[in-house]
């Protein structure tokens, strides 16, 4: 035998490879609704103009290539919190956060799950939607966290399932880890209201519960950054600490540049320094220090009014078409007489629409219409076009009559 004969073949990844599957496909209608990665209306990846131009600046100053700090770049993660909790956080003011460079968002989730496996003190599990993003389970448990579910999504409304998210906030032991998307919920898009969201940190904070915010679609949702960060700022309002993941991925569009950020909200600056040594061995154990170039074209951004006006338009932008196509779709279903009821594509909000489709209508749009999505029926909106937008109702309508 070899040293590696007991290794079984792994599934492909229920997200990454739907666009394996869809690349082998020959068929010229062929369309691809799977990972999450925003397309323009040729279904070509959108570079943003404020990203090509700060790319520009950052590449005519000719800078070297050496190591960034392990927490990487200074201007870039500080006006990456800044962001998230706004010009006048008090919490930023008091210097309460611990903020470091991370790889993407992934990565982000990755150091607080390390973190907070070695060092929380409380009941040791992760408590997350169900349904989630299919990495986050992989990613906590790889930490030695346990994972758990709490209800979020409604499949008879395709809606939020309120009642059972406090039902179950009630019922999950005291001083978990709750994780929560802040805004463009994968894979339904389902997202609280404000005055849910209210709520729900007031439960949060009653039951003592620990927040973990991933906060990977900033802008993407609404098409407003401040808009989309209202839940990680009442949190903020309301007095919590907790984790943050951001990415830069969608809103920036820097998917392989791997550009992210990851905080601990502390309760003084001097836990917050604790907090920063420990992250920092984290850390350096995990990868060391991070890429330089994702993360200075996002400074550059951040930190010129131009270039962040110029961003704001293009993340607008990407936001606009993705509401287009969900009424052009819903438009077609109807025009094509379907007797099922299709609001949900129109109310739910960011990159994806929770679909209702089951795995055997999933299964027959893949071999029988070349429509490429995740078995969960999640449809990724920016896969969805003015022109591809028709076949594609005329498929989902021969599978769901
Ligand atoms: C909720 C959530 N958190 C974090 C991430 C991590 O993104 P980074 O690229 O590491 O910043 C994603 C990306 N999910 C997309 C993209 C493809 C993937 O990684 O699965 C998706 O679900 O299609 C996400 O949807």
């Amino acid at each position: 035998s070899t040293w590696f004969s007991e290794v079984q073949m792994g599934p492909p990844d229920a997200i990454l490879g739907v666009t394996e599957a869809f690349k082998k496909d020959t068929n010229p209608k062929k369309i691809n609704l799977g990972a999450g990665a925003y397309r323009d209306d040729n279904t070509q990846p959108f570079v943003l103009p404020s990203v090509r131009e700060a790319e520009n600046r950052v590449l005519s100053r000719k800078l070297d290539k050496e190591y960034a700090t392990i927490i990487g770049l200074p201007e870039f993660y500080n006006k990456a919190i800044e962001l998230a909790l706004g010009k006048g956080s008090k919490r930023l003011a008091a210097k309460h956060n611990v903020t470091a460079q991370s790889i993407s968002g992934t990565g982000a989730l990755r150091i607080g799950a390390a973190f907070l496996a070695k060092f929380w003190k409380g009941n040791r599990e992760i408590y997350i939607p169900s349904p989630s993003w299919g990495n986050h389970v992989a990613i906590f448990e790889h930490a030695g966290l346990p994972v758990n579910r709490y209800r979020y999504y409604d499949k008879d409304t395709c809606a939020l399932d309120f009642s059972g998210l406090i039902e179950d906030l009630k019922k999950i032991p005291e001083k978990s880890i709750v994780l929560l998307h802040a805004c463009a919920h994968n894979p339904t898009g389902v997202d609280p209201t404000l005055e849910q969201w209210r709520e729900i940190s007031a439960l949060v904070k009653k039951r003592n519960l620990y927040p973990f915010i991933d906060m990977a679609y900033q802008g993407f949702a609404t098409g407003d950054i401040d808009r989309d960060a209202q839940a990680v700022r009442t949190f903020e309002a309301d007095g919590h600490d907790f984790c943050l993941a951001q990415s830069f991925a969608k809103n920036m569009g820097l998917y392989g540049e791997r550009a992210g950020a990851f905080t601990v909200l502390c309760s003084d600056e001097e836990e917050a320094a604790r907090v920063m040594s420990q992250v920092k061995i984290l850390i350096r154990g995990l990868y060391s220090n991070p890429p330089v170039h994702g993360a200075r074209i996002a400074a550059e951004i951040l930190n010129n009014e131009d270039l962040r006006a110029q961003w704001l338009k293009d993340v607008k932008l990407m936001a606009d078409r993705i509401i287009d196509v969900r009424t052009k779709l819903k438009d077609n279903l109807i025009k094509l007489g379907s007797s099922q009821n299709w609001d949900h594509i129109v109310n739910q909000i960011g990159m994806f629409c929770f679909t209702g489709l089951k795995p055997e209508q999933v299964q027959k749009l893949i071999k029988d219409h070349s429509v490429y999505l995740t078995n969960d029926g999640r449809v990724s909106m920016a896969g969805v076009t003015s022109k591809n937008v028709e076949y594609l109702a005329e498929s989902i309508h021969k599978v769901t009559k």
